[in-house]
């Protein structure tokens, strides 16, 4: 049977109640249906290739052919409906560690043993992280904060542990425009940053392959750095037309001297695991064959310490710079907010999305 006009206005009251973000791919493709289905094959002028936003809507319309209209508001419903069932049965969780493993679209979060592992889950993407997982990543290391582990692990699933923002973050504008992204993203970053800031328990990454950008950047903010001999730490700022976050312009130079950072931060110098640990970045590198067992087989060790002891200690230790490192995430965001706009930064993340460079 096909789709009436009322099952379409239905479809589109639906999207609007859809508990989870279905990501920009799908709306795209809702967009073009809802576009063919009201008002037929795409006719409208190609928008510029600095028009990131409206050149996917373009592109996913203009896909879409001569599809008849029918066709196009009953594929729409058909997608709206398959996404509101997926929605529903996602939020029917189990109770305990079950339903908090399901909660999450880009991240696997266990608790074991006193350990609670956040594990980034986008292996495809090399773990790039997207708006969503900025947040997934947030309200998981929230949660942890206050369950009854006693330690926390970040790690990534795949052979990348991250390779950091996620550059099609760039291209999803809000109606607002592009001032209005940045703005927006700055908020989120210095949201996001504060989140490892303010972590009351011992955190440690355990950095099985390579890491990127903000993924490096916020090892400075954990309490201990695990990584494989195969992880290799590269922050190419210069290269992208932009400049640290994380608090790295803060505790890079303390980490390991201010020449070496600027080596890092400014020059893009790409660390091996073995360089990052003589520079402090590190703690620890392991054989990549016995990585994950050793690290694990320490960290279970350190998780049964007694919990007040570590959290206080941690507290000691870290409560001196607190005040200073939320300043300088507030400013290397603001300097970012400015940063995104520039020409130097659009034209590297262009040059990416349109596969004609990688770092
Ligand atoms: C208007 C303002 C908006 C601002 C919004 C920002 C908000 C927060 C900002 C916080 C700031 C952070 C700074 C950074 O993190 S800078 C670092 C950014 N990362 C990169 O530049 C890495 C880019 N990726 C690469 O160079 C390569 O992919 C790689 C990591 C070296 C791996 O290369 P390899 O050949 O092994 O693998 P592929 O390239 O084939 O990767 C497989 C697929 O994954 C996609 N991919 C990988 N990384 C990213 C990424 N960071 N962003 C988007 N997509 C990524 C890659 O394209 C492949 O996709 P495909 O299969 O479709 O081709």
């Amino acid at each position: 049977m096909r789709a009436s006009q009322d099952d379409f206005e239905n479809a589109m009251n639906q999207v609007k109640l859809l508990k989870k973000d279905p990501g920009n791919e799908v709306k795209l493709k809702l967009y073009a249906l809802y576009k063919q289905a009201t008002e037929g094959p795409c006719n409208m002028p190609k928008p510029g290739v600095f028009d990131f936003i409206n050149k996917a809507k373009w592109d996913a319309w203009n896909a879409l052919g001569s599809l008849p209209k029918e066709t196009a508001r009953q594929n729409y419903v058909d997608l709206v409906s398959s996404l509101s069932s997926s929605s529903e049965s996602s939020s029917q969780g189990k109770p305990g560690a079950d339903r908090e493993q399901q909660e999450y679209e880009n991240l696997v979060v266990t608790s074991e043993d006193g350990i609670t592992k956040i594990m980034f889950n986008r292996p495809t993407r090399k773990n790039a992280i997207s708006t969503q997982m900025y947040q997934e990543i947030m309200l998981a290391l929230k949660a942890a904060s206050k369950d009854d582990s006693t330690i926390t692990v970040v790690t990534g699933n795949g052979d990348y542990y991250s390779s950091g923002n996620d550059l099609a973050n760039f291209t999803d504008i809000p109606p607002g425009g592009v001032e209005e992204k940045a703005k927006q993203s700055a908020i989120m970053l210095r949201d996001f940053v504060d989140t490892f800031i303010d972590f009351p328990k011992p955190l440690i990454a355990v950095v099985n392959g390579p890491a990127v950008g903000i993924s490096v950047t916020t090892l400075g903010l954990f309490d201990a750095v695990y990584a494989s001999d195969k992880a290799t730490f590269h922050t190419p700022f210069s290269h992208l037309g932009l400049s640290p976050e994380g608090c790295a312009s803060y505790t890079f130079p303390k980490i390991m001297g201010p020449a070496k950072a600027t080596e890092m931060l400014i020059f893009g110098k790409k660390l091996t695991a073995r360089e990052a640990c003589a520079q402090g970045l590190v703690t620890e590198v392991f054989p990549d064959s016995t990585f994950q067992k050793e690290v694990w087989t320490r960290l279970k060790a350190y998780s049964k310490l007694p919990q007040n002891s570590m959290r206080i200690s941690k507290q000691v230790i870290r409560k001196i710079e607190k005040e200073k490192l939320h300043a300088v995430n507030a400013e290397e965001c603001s300097v970012l907010q400015k940063r995104w706009l520039s020409d130097e930064c659009m034209n590297a993340t262009m040059n990416f999305l349109s596969k004609r460079s990688k770092l």
